[in-house]
């Protein structure tokens, strides 16, 4: 992608369709007047005057306990420098949106326009009371030293420098693996850091409470290494002057073992490199560029071991990795501090998760075949799903065993559940997707390439790497859209099935439909004819490998693209009925609705069949199916021909499968809330168990359900994904939008992967 799409991507990211990146969401009823009356006066007046007796019981009525305030005066942002509070919304909101997502934190942004130490300090006092943790973000040093040193004496609860401690935690803990594997001992290395301020100072600190020495140690800031003979350095940069008669950074670096930068970009040269000893550690963590290139460093020398602060590279040393989950323990316990044991628990926690086997969904959602300890995993990825189960844990157990949790956990297993349960609704398994798609892309035929939308969701799934588009439609029009859309045709096919530029393809095509069709009444004009009409071109590509898989139905009705693609297509081996799923991203996790799309009133067998398929499905994006059998009532509470159908086909699959999580019929609320289960039907294969996969009993209450769960939450919906077709064909909704065509060429590609092994595995 060229820079300037680049800018444009990130502006319209901020811009649309709302600008920013949060917003307030009531967790509340407040649908009738009774609800109002409630959150508002007269009853809010009643949660006040408990609060008013004792002020812990804010924990207990509102949100303050999970509520963190990132708070800056955009000193510092990123690398960018002193650019103003206004300026530094955008990575506060962004940290917002991290509290979030891998954390479940709620997070006010506060962007506080002072550089008067004092006044700082009092604003965040004056609002104190709103949060239950405080993180301090992007605040220059000096002064963000005085400030969070201040604001933990005064406040009672969790203040953290996020930029101090976050970054000292994460990299403590990536420099501890990467000197186990370049076999050196902290208390031996020569270490460089570049940089003096709020992230450099702490990181320091922290490697020397791990053993680094203060003899080994040489800093850095905008004027040069820092000796002690300088005139008037302050008390933290003092704690690190050198006694050596060195000046710049290339004397420093000269036999170093360790770089740290946590400065400015690009002022490492490759000849500072060469000249470090032996299996060299950069951690060039400047953002958003480094302090060196990663691919310039990597390949200016072999044996180092290379991090940044970028997510588009191996080892990610980023604060991203840590103040989700410092302050989710941090919170859980009612920490009054973030001290120096919780900060070490998290180091350990997170230095040990990384040498642990990394699990397959990590793999597919980094794109990597096999992620394992060594130079270019040193610490694990921030969407690592056991982070959240790991870290928390670790710093709330630390907290009380310093003595600074106010509300004490109990019950561990119990906690791992509930932290668990809270990254149900982040939409991990589309990123999965994704990045499985990326790991083999595939050649997908756009079938309308000559519609707007068709050609936007194509570039995308080329610039993205997540496959290979080939354009079929009017290539005239094809090109004009791409111009407009500024989507290079350089390397994209375009093919127009009706052009004489296509006689010889078309001619082949039809050969091969009329050979397989002359006894069922084809001529082979009919064949030639047909060869012209964009669907029937596209699927014979795929039959004939002239590309991977399909996407149609943009512009048409689902069912008048479904009948060509079964006949030519067809089904899979020894499947006679295929079916289609919706996996919609809820709020309470992944669920697969099926059958959305075909099969009007499936049998009882065609419902096992559905279950079945769609289980395989769910297996493919890494989710472990648990179905619920779907009726408008539960195990046998109704005779009616419709329920008993249901009650059919879960006695099949109990026999078949005996191993599939798999019961009904179930009501949909039965289905989804595990605890109402539980209770009335503790002897149901599905009891306490959250089912991920609703199988409907007819087309219209699946069809019905997804569209109304996606229109009133604006859930996203992947699909409808077709399952059991002999080829990757999918079939988009008429009017699919960008992003859904995206996802269903991801779907695609994935499928065609698969379908790929199967044909290599016979
Ligand atoms: N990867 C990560 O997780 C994190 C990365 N960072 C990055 O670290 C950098 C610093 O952030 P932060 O500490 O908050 O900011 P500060 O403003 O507190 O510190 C910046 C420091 O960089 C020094 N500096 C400026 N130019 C040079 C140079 N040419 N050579 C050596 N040092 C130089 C400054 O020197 P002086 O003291 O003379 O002004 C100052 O000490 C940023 O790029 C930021 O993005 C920060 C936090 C987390
Ligand atoms: C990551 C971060 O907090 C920074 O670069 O400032
Ligand atoms: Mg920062």
């Amino acid at each position: 992608m060229s820079k300037d799409s680049k800018r444009r991507e990130a502006l319209v990211y901020h811009a649309k369709p709302k600008p920013g990146k949060i917003e307030v969401v009531p967790t509340k009823k407040y649908a009738t007047q009774r609800d109002l009356s409630l959150a508002y006066s007269p009853g809010v007046a009643i949660p006040c005057l408990e609060i008013e007796k004792d002020k812990e019981n804010a924990y207990k009525y509102t949100a303050k306990g999970n509520l963190v305030a990132v708070i800056s005066n955009g000193t510092a942002v990123l690398g960018l420098g002193d650019i103003g509070p206004e300026a530094s919304k955008p990575v506060m909101e962004g940290k917002g949106l991290l509290f979030k997502i891998f954390a479940d934190i709620d997070v006010f942004d506060i962007e506080v326009d002072t550089k008067d130490v004092e006044s700082f300090i009092a604003t965040v006092k004056n609002i104190a009371p709103t949060f239950g943790g405080i993180n301090l973000e992007d605040i220059k040093a000096p002064e963000a030293f005085e400030i969070e040193k201040r604001l933990k004496e005064e406040l009672d609860i969790p203040v953290m420098h996020d930029d101090q401690h976050g970054t000292a935690i994460i990299s403590a803990a990536a420099l501890l693996n990467a000197l186990e594997i370049a076999k050196k001992k902290i208390e031996k290395v020569k270490i460089v850091i570049s940089g003096a301020g709020a992230a450099a100072v702490s990181c320091t600190k922290l490697y020397k409470a791990f053993g680094a020495k203060a003899e080994n140690i040489v800093m850095l800031d905008s004027k040069g290494v820092i000796r002690a003979d300088r005139a008037s350095l302050s008390v933290e940069k003092l704690e690190f002057a050198t006694k050596r008669k060195i000046d710049t950074l290339t004397e420093a670096m000269k036999d170093a073992d360790v770089f740290v930068g946590l400065s400015i970009a690009d002022i490492v040269t490759p000849g500072m490199l060469k000249s470090m000893a032996k299996r060299p550690i950069v951690f060039a963590m400047a953002n958003p560029d480094p302090e060196i290139e990663y691919n310039l460093a990597v390949s200016t020398r072999k044996d180092l071991i290379m991090a940044t602060g970028r997510s588009d590279h191996p080892n990610q040393v980023n604060n991203v990795l840590g103040f989700p989950f410092i302050f989710r323990g941090a919170l859980d316990v009612r920490a009054t501090k973030i001290n120096e044991a919780m900060k070490m628990a998290a180091v350990k926690a997170l230095a040990e998760l990384a040498k642990e086997p990394v699990p397959e969904q990590v793999n597919i959602a980094y794109g990597e075949t096999k992620l394992n300890f060594g130079p270019e995993y040193i610490i694990p990825k921030p969407f690592d799903p056991r982070l959240i189960a790991k870290v928390p844990p670790a710093v709330a157990k630390a907290a009380m065993e310093s003595g600074v949790a106010k509300s004490p956990i109990l019950d561990w297993e119990r906690y791992e559940d509930e932290l668990l349960e809270r990254m149900g609704s982040d939409n991990k398994v589309s990123r999965l997707l994704m990045n499985r798609a990326k790991t083999n892309p595939k050649r997908i035929v756009f079938a309308e390439a000559d519609h707007l939308d068709v050609l936007k969701a194509a570039q995308i799934v080329q610039e993205e790497g997540v496959g290979i588009p080939i354009l079929l439609g009017r290539s005239k029009v094809i090109k004009e859209l791409m111009q407009e859309i500024d989507f290079d045709d350089s390397h994209v096919t375009i093919i127009d099935p009706k052009s004489d530029d296509e006689d010889e393809k078309r001619s082949a095509y039809a050969d091969v439909y009329w050979k397989a069709r002359y006894r069922s009444g084809v001529t082979k004009y009919d064949a030639e004819k047909l060869m012209r009409e964009r669907n029937y071109f596209a699927a014979m590509m795929v039959n004939e490998g002239d590309a991977d898989a399909l996407l149609s139905g943009y512009s048409r009705a689902y069912p008048t693209v479904v009948k060509p693609m079964l006949e030519l297509i067809g089904m899979a081996k020894g499947i006679d009925r295929v079916a289609a799923t919706n996996l919609m991203n809820t709020s309470r996790g992944p669920l697969f609705i099926s059958d959305t799309s075909i099969n009007i009133d499936p049998s009882a067998k065609d419902l096992a069949k559905i279950a079945l398929m769609t289980a395989r499905t769910a297996r493919l994006f890494g989710v472990d199916p648990v179905i619920g059998m779907i009726s408008y009532a539960n195990f046998g509470s109704s005779k009616n021909e419709r329920a008993r159908k249901v009650k059919e086909a879960v006695t099949y699959l109990h026999r078949s499968h005996p191993e599939l999580k798999v019961d009904g019929e179930l009501q949909v609320d039965f289905a989804l809330n595990k605890e109402m289960l539980q209770n009335k039907f503790p002897f149901s294969k599905l009891a306490g168990k959250k089912v991920n996969t609703l199988i409907f009993p007819n087309l219209e209450s699946a069809n019905g359900t997804y569209k109304l769960i996606k229109e009133l939450n604006k859930t996203d919906s992947i699909g409808p994904i077709m399952m059991g077709m002999n080829k990757p064909v999918h079939i988009l909704q008429l009017g699919a939008s960008v992003e859904e065509m995206v996802n269903m060429a991801a779907v695609a590609v994935v499928d065609a992967q698969e379908k790929g092994k199967k044909v290599q595995s016979k």
